[in-house]
């Protein structure tokens, strides 16, 4: 169990994190999403004790990381892949972390298995690692001291499919096994598949901390309008806009309502003689739901230009 109290951490004018009290609990994937900036790294770092918090607690098993007296039996984290000595192969690595923690040799066979790292792959050079293997070695670190909890800051990014699927299965055998399983991810499609529960921060604040399929229910259908006549159909947007519906443009032609249903919106287009190539309702999705839950959230929402970084 991770409990996080009024966690806050200020950089400067910054507030990173604002006073987040969230339980991340047991027994399930618990998927820690918000845009660019929210706070996900923040919050990650201020549990493992590798920034202090401006104010609250961050308890891992009800302690801070600096009062456990052996880290690695209570928490795995897989931060950033890329911070291995780049000439130790990674066997080298993870007998040096079991070494200083106490933990036996033998354990790095295991997590070698576990995470599919053959000996050829142990013995190279952290540097001629891979993108996936990589990660699958900060994951057999992270599984070192078979702790209770994980958390993976953003594991599939950039890994092939096989890859993306491994880490979706993993987190689930290690979830059903009665562990804590926090993944950071902007893969939302992903996200859907793997995480029971999903924590969505923006701005520092907890914005959702339900289950992925009521966060998911709670973006409702949505319709989808085509026409050959853009300038009718954005009248069509106004009048919805204006009747309480959110909705987004999807290029030449095109838009994405939620908030209404597809009969209002075909009685709508009627009335303002909006000739319709396809009206048609689609099951929702996290990734729609995720842009309605952050829509006031987000630093430099697309179109305002500020977001060229
Ligand atoms: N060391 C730091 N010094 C100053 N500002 C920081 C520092 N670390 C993070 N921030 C700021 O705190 C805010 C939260 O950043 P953080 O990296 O935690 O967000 P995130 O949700 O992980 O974002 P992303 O999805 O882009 O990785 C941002 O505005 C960021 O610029």
């Amino acid at each position: 169990m991770i409990t996080l109290r009024a966690l806050t951490k200020r950089f400067g004018e910054t507030t990173a994190v604002d006073e987040l009290t969230v339980d991340i609990g047991p027994g399930r994937v618990t998927g820690f999403l918000g845009p660019n900036g929210a706070g996900k790294s923040t919050t990650m770092r201020l549990i493992l004790g590798l920034d202090r918090p401006t104010g609250g607690q961050a308890l891992i098993g009800g302690q801070p990381y600096r009062k456990l007296r052996r880290p690695l039996h209570e928490i795995g984290a897989l931060l950033d892949a890329r911070t291995l000595h780049p000439a130790r192969s990674g066997r080298a690595h993870l007998s040096a972390m079991a070494a200083s923690n106490g933990i036996p040799d033998r354990r790095v066979e295991e997590v070698l298995a576990t995470v599919g790292l053959d000996d050829r792959a142990a013995a190279k050079p952290a540097r001629a690692l891979s993108l996936g293997m990589g990660q699958r070695l900060g994951i057999a670190g992270a599984l070192l001291g078979d702790p209770p909890v994980l958390m993976f800051d953003e594991p599939v990014n950039g890994l092939d499919p096989d890859g993306v699927r491994w880490i979706r299965q993993l987190s689930r055998s290690l979830a059903a096994e009665g562990r804590t399983v926090l993944i950071s991810s902007h893969l939302m499609s992903e996200m859907q598949q793997t995480a029971d529960w999903l924590v969505v921060l923006g701005q520092g604040r907890l914005i959702a901390d339900a289950p992925t399929a009521q966060v998911i229910a709670g973006s409702g259908l949505a319709v989808r309008v085509r026409s050959p006549r853009p300038t009718e159909l954005a009248a069509l947007a106004d009048r919805l806009t204006a009747a309480g519906a959110v909705v987004e443009s999807g290029g030449t032609g095109e838009l994405t309502v939620t908030g209404s249903t597809v009969e209002r919106v075909g009685e709508l287009a009627y009335e303002l003689g909006v000739p319709l190539h396809e009206l048609a309702s689609h099951e929702a999705s996290l990734e729609r739901a995720f842009m309605a839950l952050t829509a006031d959230h987000v630093e430099y929402p697309a179109g305002t230009g500020g977001a060229s970084a």
